[in-house]
This record gives C-alpha cells, structure tokens and sequence, in this order.
C-alpha cells in the first residue's frame, strides 16, 4: 500500500539568464538566500580566477586538459564554449541532488539551457529575465562600476545578442524593480515544485486510491 507519507518530490534545475547587467546576480543571490531548498550549481571553467572570486565557491577552476579529460569521458551534463573559455555544468553533483529533492540553480549561457534541455527536458526550467529598457540597461552596467567604458560597451553589444535568444525560454519577465521581480522569479520556482511529473510515488498513491 502506497500513503500519501510515501510521496517525495523530485529536484529541478532552475536556469536564470540574462543579458549581462539585467540583473541575473542579484535576483539569484536574493533566491538562494530566500529559498533554502534551492543551490547554486557550481560550473566547471577553464578561464582564469578573478580578483575575489573562490575556487570551488564561484566555479572549480581547471586547465584545458583537465577540461578535455572531463568531457571525454562523459562527465558534463552541458557544456559550451564562451567567449574563449570553456564551461561545463558537472553532472555526478546534479544527479544524485535531483533524486534527494534538491533544487539547483543554474547560471549558463543559452547554448548550455538548449543543451541542458534536450537532455534532462522534464526537470528544467528555463527563466529569462529582461532589463526595462535598453538605456536602463546601459545605465546599470556602467553603474556596477567593474568595468571600464570599452569594456561596457562590449557588454553591450553582446546584450544584444544575448536578447535574441529569448524565445528560448519558458518565462520570460522584465527586472524593473529588484522585489517585484524576485517575488515573480520565486513565484514561478514554487509553482514549478509542485508540477505532477516531479512527484515521485503519485502514480502508486493514485493507483491505490482507485483500487
Ligand atoms: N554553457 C555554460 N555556460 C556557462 C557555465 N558557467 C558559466 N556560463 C556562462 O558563461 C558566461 C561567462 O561567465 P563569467 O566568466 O562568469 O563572466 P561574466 O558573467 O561575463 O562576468 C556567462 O554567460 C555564464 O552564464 C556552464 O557551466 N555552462
Ligand atoms: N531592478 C533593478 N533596478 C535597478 N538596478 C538594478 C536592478 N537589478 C540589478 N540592478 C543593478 O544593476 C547592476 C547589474 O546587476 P547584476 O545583478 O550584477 O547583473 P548581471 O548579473 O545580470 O550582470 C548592479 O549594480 C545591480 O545592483
């Protein structure tokens, strides 16, 4: 006999992209300090460690071999190649996390959400968010203060094609104002928990009750 106490959720993988300076850190900081079922997925890079940045903590760092080595052998659930670096999403962490009723946070590029779909489709959600406008756009990145105006207007440039990926998403929302749009981000990752295709048990619990 299948109880309602032996119903568990399944995991999902939770993707948040946007162009750069929309605001993707900061509605993901906000999630996964809100949100104690959710975690960072922690990406593998062959780029070299920023000023601040914790191997291990922001990304494990590696070199080109190691990187090779790694898909070789099958150990990527996604990976892609950005801007001259390579990333990959390791998979053994993500697995055994999915089926405890984990959540995970993603930050990858829309090759990786294309790829990361085709794959685990039923367990990812994809969220696109926007800037209000593309002034507003400029306004925050240059506000951030990180980056020189080059390096700014770079940025730019790659916004633009970044938003052309867009329909690539299931929700897709605008970072006007930083609580409302989290409220929105937390709004879909809670209703997207309670999806039938991630209770696991229901099909014996419901088979029981009909008996
Ligand atoms: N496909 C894929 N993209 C990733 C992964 N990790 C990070 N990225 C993307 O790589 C790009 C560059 O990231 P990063 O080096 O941290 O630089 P920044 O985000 O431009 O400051 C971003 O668009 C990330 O979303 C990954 O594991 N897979
Ligand atoms: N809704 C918002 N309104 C105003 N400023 C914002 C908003 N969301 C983010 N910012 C600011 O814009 C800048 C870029 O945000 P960030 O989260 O670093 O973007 P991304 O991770 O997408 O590059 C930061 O200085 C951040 O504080």
């Amino acid at each position: 006999m299948a109880g309602f106490d032996t119903l568990h959720r399944r995991g999902l993988m939770f993707v948040l992209s946007s162009p750069s300076g929309a605001g993707k850190t900061t509605i993901a900081r906000k999630l996964l300090g809100a949100d104690n079922q959710i975690a960072m997925s922690v990406s593998v890079t062959t780029r070299p460690m920023r000023p601040g940045e914790v191997d291990g903590k922001d990304y494990h760092f590696t070199d080109r071999e190691t990187f090779q080595r790694m898909v070789d052998n099958d150990e990527f659930l996604e990976w892609a190649i950005v801007f001259d670096h390579f990333y990959g999403t390791p998979r053994a962490q993500i697995k055994a996390g999915l089926k405890d009723g984990q959540d995970f946070l993603f930050d990858i590029d829309w090759q990786g959400t294309q790829q990361l779909h085709q794959r685990m489709e039923t367990d990812v959600v994809r969220v696109f968010l926007l800037p209000p406008s593309i002034e507003e756009l400029e306004r925050r990145l240059a506000g951030r203060g990180t980056d020189t105006p080059e390096v700014v207007a770079d940025r730019m440039n790659r916004a633009r094609s970044e938003i052309s990926h867009w329909d690539g998403y299931d929700y897709v929302t605008v970072n006007d104002d930083v609580e409302s749009c989290f409220e929105r981000v937390h709004g879909i990752l809670k209703s997207e928990r309670k999806r039938r295709a991630r209770q696991t048990g229901l099909v014996d619990f419901v088979r029981d009750l009909m008996r």
